[in-house]
């Protein structure tokens, strides 16, 4: 439970009414941070909470809490070199000053403030960056000359176990940190309109979208935060907030529109809806069908809501209430296994989830999505696909689960897929976030023969 900011740290005292809300704003950031780190609970979460019951916030204090919030875990593998007191201190401060100028953030009277506490230390001779800066190459530099610490590197804002799981190649390091380091934009999917009807229709509601270059039904929001509720098209069930490396599931699914399909892992069912959308896309009657799964009752209540409103029929709901498939065996078109894993791939949207989670997050679920892929391959029927996904960016958790799954089961054979971002032919695919400014994931696709 985070308190209210109620008192500054003592040991600061303001001389100015800049000082004073400055350090208002690290009080109450100090608290969720301190929270998020000790209940490890995502950050989204905590600071949701906060808001709530803190209803003194206005927007532009929400905007300064919650961004410094994130950019402290965005930026911990250096942050978290200085900061190693645990107490709202001088080095604390200078994080907070650090991370503004890192991010550009305009509320310069506060950051100001934070660097002249920071700066009471002997240990600080902190100042403003002369230019924006970047790229992580320039901020790596800023921060080793303010700081006078050579031994900062850009591999450092992602803890050390993830290059372990990952193996990237040294060569496309650098190119992960980036995207991971920065946001990507809201990404929606056309559910019922085409790209330029959704965008129009947006555009009454002061939401300017842009269409993807890669999917006819993919527009992007742009990165600054919206009130869905506020939105006619989503109210009417028109568009689903979905991120790009999400719809390349559905795509590489590619249901046709009088397919069976098993979505296995539907939770409150971003994949189902999406393929019952491409089906009705290619015929408005499309005679095709969805069954959605999943262990969790409450999602699939919110994938009846959501299915509702977009006004889809085709889509019955059928819980995993034990071991047994829930379905007739060998009898869909296609099964989609959207696995339970390590959220890797979305680091960019939860920053904090690098410093909260370590190694075995990747390393234990190896065991259950083997499991759930086994038990949901005996629904495939004869000519019929296997699709497994994941938003885990390591082989633990994907290449190594589909070809133990090959091993034992040589009815299925891998399909080459074409990489819809680079155009490259491979036998399984993994979107990169650096690939299309999206969320990571994996999928791959096995033919029942
Ligand atoms: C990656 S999420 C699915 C996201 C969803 N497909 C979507 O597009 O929004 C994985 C889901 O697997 C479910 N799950 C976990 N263990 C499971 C199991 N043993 N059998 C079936 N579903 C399981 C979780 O409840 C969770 O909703």
């Amino acid at each position: 439970m985070v308190e209210p900011s109620t008192s500054p740290q003592d040991a600061f005292q303001a001389q100015s009414p800049a000082q004073k809300r400055a350090l208002s704003y690290s009080n109450t950031v100090y608290q969720l941070f301190s929270s998020v780190m000790s209940e490890k609970l995502p950050a989204d979460r905590i600071v949701g909470e906060y808001f709530r019951t803190n209803k003194k916030h206005g927007s532009k204090d929400r905007r300064v809490i919650r961004e410094s919030l994130f950019a402290l875990f965005r930026w911990w593998g250096w942050l978290k070199q200085i900061h190693t007191s645990g107490q709202q201190d001088e080095t604390w401060f200078a994080c907070l000053a650090i991370v503004a100028e890192l991010e550009s953030h305009k509320w310069t009277q506060f950051s100001g403030s934070w660097r002249e506490f920071a700066n009471q230390s002997e240990q600080f001779n902190l100042s403003a960056a002369e230019q924006a800066l970047t790229s992580v190459t320039d901020k790596c530099h800023y921060l080793q000359q303010q700081l006078k610490q050579t031994d900062l590197t850009e591999t450092q804002l992602l803890p050390d176990w993830f290059w372990q799981v990952t193996q990237v190649e040294q060569s496309q390091q650098l190119a992960i940190v980036e995207a991971m380091c920065s946001r990507p934009p809201i990404w929606a999917r056309a559910q019922t309109l085409s790209q330029q009807q959704l965008i129009n229709s947006l555009l009454k509601d002061d939401v300017e979208a842009t269409v993807s270059e890669f999917f006819d039904d993919a527009v992007s929001l742009g990165f600054k935060s919206i009130n869905l509720n506020a939105i006619g098209a989503y109210q009417r069930g028109e568009l689903e907030i979905q991120d790009l490396g999400s719809q390349v599931i559905g795509q590489i699914c590619a249901p046709t529109a009088d397919e069976k399909w098993w979505d296995t892992c539907s939770g409150a069912g971003g994949k189902t809806l999406q393929l019952r959308s491409l089906m009705l896309r290619q015929e408005a009657t499309a005679s095709g069908s969805i069954t959605s799964s999943d262990i969790r009752r409450k999602p699939l209540e919110e994938l009846v809501k959501r299915a509702k409103r977009a006004g889809f029929s085709g889509i019955s709901v059928a819980p995993w209430r034990s071991d047994a498939l829930p379905v007739e065996a060998e009898s869909f078109d296609g099964v989609l296994v959207d696995a339970p894993c390590s959220c890797t791939g979305t680091w960019r949207r939860n920053p904090d989830m690098r410093w909260l989670d370590d190694k075995d997050v990747v390393i234990d679920k190896h065991e259950l999505q083997l499991d759930i892929l086994t038990r949901s391959a005996k629904a495939v029927k004869l000519q019929g696909q296997l699709v497994y996904a994941t938003c885990s960016l390591s082989p633990i958790e994907n290449e190594q689960v589909v070809n133990a799954f090959l091993a034992v089961n040589p009815e299925f054979e891998l399909q080459v897929l074409t990489h819809p971002f680079t155009g490259a032919q491979v036998d399984m695919l993994t979107i990169w976030p650096q690939n299309a400014n999206s969320d990571g994931m994996f999928v791959a696709k096995m033919i029942k023969r």
